[in-house]
């Protein structure tokens, strides 16, 4: 049986001796902290910002749902209506501090929540962490950086640096390549990214620590740099606990302290990428200092007079904060749970191995010497990072420091990189430019080093720098990967020639940015887009040697049909998730108009057919060519009674020998169902089967949208005939596992 989260989160005394002991927490208010990571986290959710209904959503929750759910009285008390957080930019992030089981219910919880669940499907909604906010928004993406954030997976800040990166004002000419080491996780940042692509955006599949060394063109001599970097790292997650109860059983002192080398390593090598004034944020969901200020301390040092550590006392104002420490201590805990201290790395060291030699065993671990606050922590400028603590206003803890590449003189020649790699102290392999750098620093090898730890000089102190991992030599590729080939195609390919002259696509079309997937080069299934500083990352890199996984946005998919000979039409259309990336290319007059009836009618049927005597949409489009339409529905207040569209909308909707289908999959015409007219009308069971009986004198042609395949040539599209009867439901199941947004 499940445990309550109360009975989950019943304590544990070595977490409470630990950071008693640290001390940040004053004595007073150690029962609020430990209160409040005892209780279960409210639910905090944001709306992107970038999308240009942001404020129409975020209205609509208070100007409808905050006050519904003002007074709802559940077991005898009232139920605290969802509150703006004030720190966050435009008032864009809400929090709900209600237990799950209000939600489950209460009927006005459950329209919200079911409203909040549509709207994150099609990626106008995240649900996040509020802390977890914060390092996205301090790192002041603007849309021309070039972005990496080294440690992506699952994708919510990820999704954030896209937001500022992707103004629905522009498209970016930045990039922004989101990396994790994992690749099942590579593949839900993949799912999640997909909600909001972008034509800047790469994701890799990389260790942090040994990113590899990319070129940033082809031809050219410099590494890729990066403007913006944000290095979430893998923690202990203590901070987390309000989330995870199940932390407080199996929480003990080495599994945030073991985890320091990794961080060290990801933050150094995420130091190397940074450009001449760049900016780096390093954050965790750890309150332990060897995750948090023992890590910056020690990359300060590696680099001494290159970063400074960026006061951000003044940003995300009405957000509480305390500052980062400038000391801390460092522990051990036996197998029992008892906490050792020590008061050094010498006193450390000697304690380790007097175990080791003891009959009792080594149970306490050895630290790295970087683990300890070195003797210039003081000035460090660590008081300037950012300690987020749960019971200052109900979330989660966090950890947040801002770091930025001290810039020099007023030339940049030497593209991040190359400067990094002057760098005169020893890091491994791994956390250098391919080694390259590596070979030039001076490793200074203590005799009585143990490998493979390197010794590193800090001031006229030697430190042990924790252990390396592999690396990937730059530029080569890597035979292990296994994933398709990027390839851009040639701007006169007959296919794509065929889509510019059926959608009419403007002569500023980049058509030279247009590329595919697969191990030929040939067009086949699916057209990519990249913007220019992404196309030149790709050509400037074999793609097996980057781990890259997916780039750019689908702009279009083929469309096959049985019924007719594929030279009658135009077989490609364009997904509704590379719709506005496209739009401004389509000509406006080729473009089809509708009201809210249209869209009604649309989501009431899943084919509706094409009469003689039909207006309206149906009228104007009956003479159009077979193939993929867009068309803009007309906002409507909904004061009318007819749905309410409070923004116009554009979609791509397919025209069929004798039918329309619009072009979106399921799950969102149901959330759209909802949004417009209040409830889901998408109700087709048996419908088609009925309207071919009903008019079995029409040929339904309804070449509908496939499965979006995941990778080229993966799944074969099928083109499904309607007329031939059973298939609809394969359809309808399609529609189902169609993931556009
Ligand atoms: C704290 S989570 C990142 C959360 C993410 N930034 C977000 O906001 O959704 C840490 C991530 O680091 C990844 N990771 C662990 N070791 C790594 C390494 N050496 N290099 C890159 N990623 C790593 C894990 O797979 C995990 O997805």
């Amino acid at each position: 049986m499940e445990q309550t989260f109360a009975k989950r989160a019943d304590g544990n005394p070595a977490f409470e001796a630990y950071y008693k002991e640290q001390g940040f927490i004053p004595e007073g208010e150690w029962d609020d902290f430990m209160g409040a990571l005892k209780r279960e986290l409210p639910t905090t959710f944001r709306v992107t910002g970038s999308r240009a209904h942001a404020q129409t959503i975020n209205e609509h929750i208070t100007t409808n749902f905050a006050p519904m759910l003002q007074n709802v009285v559940l077991d005898g008390e009232t139920q605290p209506a969802p509150k703006q957080l004030e720190w966050y930019p435009d008032l864009l992030a809400w929090q709900l501090n209600v237990p799950k089981r209000t939600i489950r219910k209460s009927p006005e919880y459950k329209v919200f929540q079911s409203f909040l669940v549509g709207e994150t499907e099609i990626g106008n909604i995240s649900r996040q962490e509020a802390v977890s906010m914060i390092p996205p928004l301090l790192l002041d993406v603007e849309p021309h950086h070039f972005c990496l954030d080294m440690c992506a997976a699952p994708g919510s800040k990820t999704a954030q640096i896209m937001e500022a990166l992707n103004p629905h004002t522009a498209p970016t000419t930045g990039l922004l390549i989101a990396n994790d080491a994992d690749a099942k996780r590579c593949h839900m940042l993949v799912h999640q990214t997909g909600r909001m692509p972008s034509i800047g955006l790469g994701v890799t599949c990389n260790d942090a620590a040994g990113f590899p060394s990319l070129r940033s063109d082809q031809g050219r001599k410099n590494n890729l740099t990066f403007d913006r970097i944000l290095a979430d790292v893998p923690c202990s997650g203590d901070g987390t606990m309000r989330k995870n109860p199940d932390i407080w059983k199996t929480w003990t002192v080495a599994n945030g302290t073991q985890l320091h080398g990794v961080q060290l390593r990801i933050l150094t090598r995420a130091m190397q990428l940074l450009r001449n004034a760049g900016r780096l944020v390093y954050s965790t969901c750890s309150f332990n200092p060897a995750e948090n200020e023992s890590v910056v301390a020690a990359a300060m040092n590696i680099f001494p007079g290159q970063f400074r550590i960026v006061p951000v006392s003044e940003r995300l104002q009405g957000l509480k904060r305390r500052a980062g420490l400038t000391s801390w201590k460092v522990a051990t805990q036996t197998s029992g749970g008892e906490l050792n201290w020590h008061e050094s790395y010498a006193q450390h060291l000697g304690f380790v191995n007097g175990i080791a030699n003891s009959d009792e065993g080594a149970n306490d671990a050895r630290w790295a010497e970087t683990v300890f606050a070195p003797k210039n922590a003081g000035s460090l400028g660590l008081e300037h990072a950012l300690r987020l603590l749960p019971h200052d206003q109900d979330t989660g803890g966090f950890f947040v420091c801002v770091l930025e590449r001290i810039p020099k003189g007023s030339s940049n020649k030497e593209e991040g990189l190359a400067s990094a790699s002057g760098i005169k102290r020893a890091i491994s392999p791994s956390a250098t430019d391919g080694g390259e750098s590596s070979k030039k620093a001076k490793i200074e090898e203590a005799s009585n080093s143990p490998a493979p730890e390197e010794r590193i000089k800090i001031g006229d102190e030697e430190i042990n720098l924790p252990a390396p991992k592999g690396e990937l030599k730059q530029g080569r590729a890597d035979p292990q990967f296994k994933e398709d080939a990027f390839f851009f195609i040639n701007p006169q390919d007959p296919e794509l020639q065929s889509c510019i002259e059926f959608f009419k696509l403007g002569p500023e079309f980049p058509r030279d940015r247009v590329f595919v997937r697969n191990g030929t080069g040939e067009v086949s299934r699916t057209m990519y887009i990249a913007n220019q500083s992404l196309k030149s990352m790709i050509q400037g890199n074999d793609y097996s040697h980057a781990h890259l996984l997916s780039a750019g946005i689908k702009i279009f998919t083929r469309q096959d049909s049985r019924t007719n000979p594929a030279d009658t039409y135009c077989k490609w259309r364009i997904p509704s998730d590379g719709l506005s990336t496209m739009l401004p290319y389509l000509d406006p007059n080729a473009m089809l108009h509708a009201d809210v009836d249209d869209l009604r009618m649309l989501l009431e049927e899943q084919y509706p057919l094409i009469k003689e005597e039909d207006t309206g949409l149906k009228g104007s489009i009956r003479d159009r060519a077979q193939g993929c339409h867009i068309v803009t529905f007309a906002a409507n207040d909904g004061k009318d009674g007819r749905g309410a569209l409070h923004l116009p909308l554009t979609l791509p909707l397919w025209k069929g020998v004798g039918s329309l289908s619009l072009l979106v999959d399921k799950k969102e015409k149901g959330t759209l169902s909802n949004r417009t007219f209040g409830k889901d009308i998408c109700n087709w069971t048996g419908l088609n089967k009925e309207k071919r009986q009903a008019d079995a004198s029409v040929k339904i042609d309804v070449t509908e949208p496939m499965k979006e395949e995941e990778e080229e040539g993966i799944v074969a599209q099928a083109a499904v005939s309607v007329a031939q009867g059973e298939e609809a439901a394969s359809v309808e199941e399609t529609m189902t596992n169609t993931n556009s947004a």
